[in-house]
């Protein structure tokens, strides 16, 4: 097992990087603890590969610091760090058997032949891989050639954190649920760091314990999937987590709140006072499809909307609703009562986010320095 602590780290590919468009990956302090199971989520280009690979030790980071349990380890060379790096495609020798695929990294560093029966079985057992031991690797299936990648990630009982790089892309959907449960088990069973690559957001959520969604060359955030779904930090995660993801509005500051065209939306004096006291006038507010509240009837609280389309999704219904010329999604449940033309909609305070340059704004977050 082994903290991961990625210190004061940035990375460019580029010789001479002067502005922030140069760095892959921006200036981020991040720590994977001990033991944890966590994704690294974000779309093609955020970075993610970039991160794994100076963990692993394949790529020396421009500015920054690499700290296993505290030590840096910028220095030290992948084969020496004790991480296992599982890549999209299977690494695995075709002419060898299973057994002796499993087994090369422990001859490999010279392990008694009695330790290498027992560690190969123990794994082998886990991946419910015994049955193919004898079998050559080259006649087996993608995800069985996968399951072997991770086994060889697995074996070397020093190994302290496992490096997933979209492990399951050339795994049949129908496996990828059952090789991500498998990864779950063997995360409890053997109590390692994994670190799982991925820009699905089921994946992630299905594997990790805690999310990290990158966006740009930054972690963005760093939480539960719930926390990610109720509270997202920066508007990227509200658009990239859901289905659909937050609507969000651009808005101007008005005197009890903010609004857009004729639409005025209240909020908490707090928030008013907040906001009055930003440089920025890149506002947006963002609320969730599902938290948008949907009314029987023309209320003196509510919005009226014109219905433009519903999509019916089998135990749930897409609403697609426009407001003053901007389009909103709502997600209501199979039997709730669709509305005609008109849907009346109000946006409960607890669920309406308001993000400044992009980022969350909280009125009662110590982290606005309000205490
Ligand atoms: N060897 C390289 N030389 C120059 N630029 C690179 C290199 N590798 C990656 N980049 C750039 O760095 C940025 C981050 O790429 P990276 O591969 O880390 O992203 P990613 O999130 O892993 O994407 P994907 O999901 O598509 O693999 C991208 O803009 C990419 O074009």
């Amino acid at each position: 097992m082994a903290e991961i602590h990625l210190k004061s780290l940035a990375h460019s590919y580029s010789k001479n990087p002067n502005k922030p468009a140069d760095y892959a990956i921006r200036e981020m302090d991040h720590v994977w603890e001990h033991g944890g199971a966590y994704a690294l989520l974000g779309p093609s280009g955020c970075g993610k590969s970039t991160l794994l690979n100076i963990m692993s030790g394949l790529l020396s980071p421009t500015n920054g610091q690499v700290l296993f349990d505290g030590i840096e380890v910028n220095n030290i060379p992948p084969e020496d760090r004790n991480i296992a790096q599982v890549f999209q495609f299977p690494v695995i020798y075709d002419s060898m058997t299973v057994f002796d695929n499993l087994a090369f990294p422990l001859r490999n560093m010279k392990t008694p032949e009695v330790k290498v029966q027992s560690r190969v079985h123990e794994i082998a057992e886990a991946l419910e891989l015994t049955a193919l031991l004898k079998k050559n690797a080259s006649n087996l299936s993608a995800d069985e050639k996968q399951k072997i990648s991770m086994g060889r990630g697995l074996v070397r009982s020093d190994v302290s954190a496992i490096l997933f790089d979209e492990p399951l892309t050339v795994i049949d959907p129908q496996l990828k649920w059952k090789l991500r449960r498998k990864l779950k088990q063997i995360h409890e069973q053997f109590n390692i760091t994994m670190v799982y690559v991925t820009h699905d957001q089921l994946e992630a959520s299905t594997f990790a314990e805690k999310i990290a969604v990158m966006y740009g060359g930054q972690i963005v955030q760093f939480g539960t999937p719930r926390e990610l779904f109720e509270r997202p930090n920066h508007s990227f995660v509200g658009y990239f987590i859901g289905s659909p993801g937050m609507n969000l509005i651009e808005v101007q500051r008005s005197t009890n709140g903010v609004k857009f065209g004729n639409t005025h939306i209240n909020l908490e004096p707090e928030m008013v006072d907040l906001l009055a006291e930003m440089p920025s006038d890149n506002i947006k507010v963002g609320i969730r499809p599902e938290f948008i509240h949907v009314w029987d009837g023309p209320n003196t609280d509510a919005f009226c909307c014109d219905l433009m389309h519903v999509e019916d999704l089998g135990t749930y219904k897409i609403l697609k609703l426009k407001l003053d010329g901007i389009e909103l999604k709502v997600r209501i449940d199979e039997d709730q009562t669709i509305p005609k033309n008109k849907a009346y909609i109000s946006f409960p305070e607890q669920w309406l986010l308001v993000y400044v340059d992009e980022f969350l704004i909280d009125a009662s977050s110590e982290q606005q320095g309000i205490e």
